[in-house]
């Protein structure tokens, strides 16, 4: 059986939103707690990868281990990630980032399924859309640390150009609005509205 565990990336700046997304309530429940509650029913281990350890101590995040970034270097997500991925000792991880609200448990726990089959050569599991991967919900196996490793002291820092060269295995999507990241006040809006 596949091995999994979930990294979420909490370190962004929000500029967009104007405060941190990952505390912005949806229903009552701060986001980063609902993506980790989402992530619980995949997964035994969740990573939280964040500058600000401290900003989200109050939270209920059982099953969820912080690794501390540090602040004033934040690379961006591939760098946040490559941090965790050093971590992981799971054949696959599910990489989430924290502001996804309309994250769906049985789609997950359906691609989670689809993980034994993968090719071999795969390094990476993900939805595509039309401008390329959606990297930031979708799975990645851990021995792909190396390539981003070597991709990053390159100075890369894009999703799309580290995974261009190798082959990643497609997951199915019917209802793309899981996807729908929540970025700015108006998205929040458009959220809070349905
Ligand atoms: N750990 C970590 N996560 C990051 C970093 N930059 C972005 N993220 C996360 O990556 C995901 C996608 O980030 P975006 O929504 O594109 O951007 P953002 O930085 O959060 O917000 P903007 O400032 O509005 O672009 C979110 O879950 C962020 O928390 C980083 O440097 N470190
Ligand atoms: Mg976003």
């Amino acid at each position: 059986m596949t091995t999994l565990s979930t990294i979420v990336l909490a370190g962004g700046k929000s500029s967009r939103m104007g405060e941190d997304k990952a505390l912005i309530p949806i229903q009552g429940i701060p986001l980063l707690e609902k993506v980790c509650t989402v992530a619980q029913s995949c997964t035994d281990t969740i990573y939280i990868v964040t500058p600000w350890t401290e900003r989200y101590q109050h939270l209920h995040l059982p099953k969820c281990e912080f690794i501390q970034e540090n602040s004033l270097q934040t690379q961006g997500p591939l760098v946040g990630f490559a941090q965790a991925l050093d971590k992981v000792k799971t054949e696959w991880v599910l990489l989430l980032a924290c502001d996804l609200p309309n994250l769906r448990i049985e789609v997950l726990q359906d691609w989670v399924n689809r993980l034994d089959n993968v090719a071999a050569e795969n390094i990476a599991c993900l939805v595509k859309n039309t401008e390329g991967w959606e990297p930031l919900c979708g799975f990645y196996r851990s021995q792909s640390l190396p390539l981003l490793l070597d991709f990053i002291n390159q100075g890369g820092r894009s999703f799309q150009k580290w995974l261009k060269p190798y082959p990643v295995a497609h997951l199915p999507l019917s209802e793309p609005d899981m996807l729908f990241n929540c970025n700015t006040p108006e998205d929040l809006q458009q959220i809070l509205a349905n």
